[in-house]
């Protein structure tokens, strides 16, 4: 038995792959077209099928060859300013061939999904923290784009069988402790990253999308959740579905939030270095705050955070962005 994770050489899925290694138990195939991941992410004994989610043919030859059982299902489009520019875009990339890998994975009999959904289907919630029964309501393209996703899920489990975790991705940052993976996406729009990028001097500054917010600084509240251990949640959703739990859909979060300006102090203090800082106009489907309310995964699935410390996630960061910058100059 193995199982599948497809965007597996990007940023989140990559973690995901050492986390199994890690653990030492497991089978893994990793389906990904490399557009925004890197083979060099991955581990060299992992296999790698290089193909599209949306092709059902090398989709099903890859199931039937590796023998999955679960497919954890990453690759996507993760860019809300661009969902907004090009929805269609991501409709296709996000919803349709969400729905061509389902479609494929019923045909096949694998019997688990555990899906990468987003805070972003909750939009611009009246309260914080944000509790998984919370009537969805995104605000932009990519969280409608995944609430779908989720529907057709829960839906299809419904019908044909099969068990899933939908995990709500709060905002993801940091990289392996180890030093092996992280975010190494070229022109990358997260908010650490871009911060860490400036503080070594890779960007001239930073553009801050608005300080008129209703937040105690006016800037956006986020929580901000460290990437294995994202990466170890999916694992014990793993475990959890082949030991026949139930389907769950779970916020991955710390529950606290922290503003744009607090994160900039952070990196700042951090890093030791000062970079320029301005302050431009709102960005396109930015909520003002959004904060996870983040028992329930610990309570169903006993997960427990090891690296929930911004100050940490900040130093990953750094560490990651100046190791990516030596490779990129080799
Ligand atoms: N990064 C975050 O803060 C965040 C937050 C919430 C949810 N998520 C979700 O987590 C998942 C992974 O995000 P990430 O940050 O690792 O992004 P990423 O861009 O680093 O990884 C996505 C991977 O999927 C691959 N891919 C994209 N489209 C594909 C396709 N059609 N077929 C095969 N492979 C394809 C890419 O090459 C890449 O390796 C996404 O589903 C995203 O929506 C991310
Ligand atoms: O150069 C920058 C980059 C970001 N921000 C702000 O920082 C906050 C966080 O932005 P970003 O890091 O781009 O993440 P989000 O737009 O919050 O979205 C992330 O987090 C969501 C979950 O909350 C995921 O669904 C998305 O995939 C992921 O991109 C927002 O208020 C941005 O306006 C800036 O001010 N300047």
């Amino acid at each position: 038995m193995a199982v599948l994770v497809t965007g597996g050489a990007g940023y989140i899925g990559s973690h995901m792959v050492l986390a199994l290694q890690d653990a030492g138990h497991e089978e893994v195939v990793v389906l990904d077209d490399l557009s925004t991941g890197f083979d060099w992410a991955l581990p060299p004994e992992v296999p790698l099928v290089r193909g599209d989610v949306g092709d059902p043919a090398l989709v099903t030859e890859t199931i039937l060859q590796h023998r999955v059982d679960a497919i954890a299902h990453f690759a996507a489009r993760i860019v809300v300013p661009d969902s907004v520019a090009d929805p269609l875009h991501y409709y296709l990339a996000n919803t349709v061939k969400t729905r061509a890998l389902i479609e494929t994975a019923v045909r096949t009999g694998v019997k688990h999904v555990i899906f990468s959904s987003t805070a972003a289907v909750y939009g611009e919630p009246e309260t914080v923290p944000v509790p998984e029964d919370l009537p969805a309501n995104p605000i932009n393209p990519y969280g409608r784009s995944k609430l779908m996703s989720e529907w057709m899920i829960r839906d299809a489990a419904a019908a044909y069988g099969f068990s899933y975790v939908i995990l709500r991705y709060f905002n993801v940052a940091g990289a392996d402790p180890r030093g092996r993976t992280g975010q190494s996406t070229p022109n990358a729009t997260h908010l650490i990253k871009v911060a860490t990028q400036a503080a070594l001097g890779q960007r001239p500054h930073l553009e801050v999308f608005g300080t008129d917010y209703p937040t105690p600084d006016g800037s956006c509240l986020r929580d901000y959740i460290q990437v294995s251990d994202l990466a170890e949640a999916h694992r014990v959703a793993l475990d959890h579905l082949r030991a026949g739990g139930e389907s769950l859909t779970l916020n991955c979060g710390y529950g606290t939030g922290y503003s744009v300006l607090e994160v900039i102090d952070t990196v700042k203090r951090v890093s030791g270095r000062d970079f320029p800082v301005r302050v431009s106009t709102r960005r396109p489907g930015d909520p003002a705050r959004i904060v996870a309310e983040a028992s329930r995964i610990r309570d169903r699935l006993g997960w427990r955070p090891k690296y929930d410390d911004l100050d940490g996630i900040v130093r990953q960061a750094l560490d990651w962005e100046d190791a990516l910058s030596k490779r990129n100059r080799i």
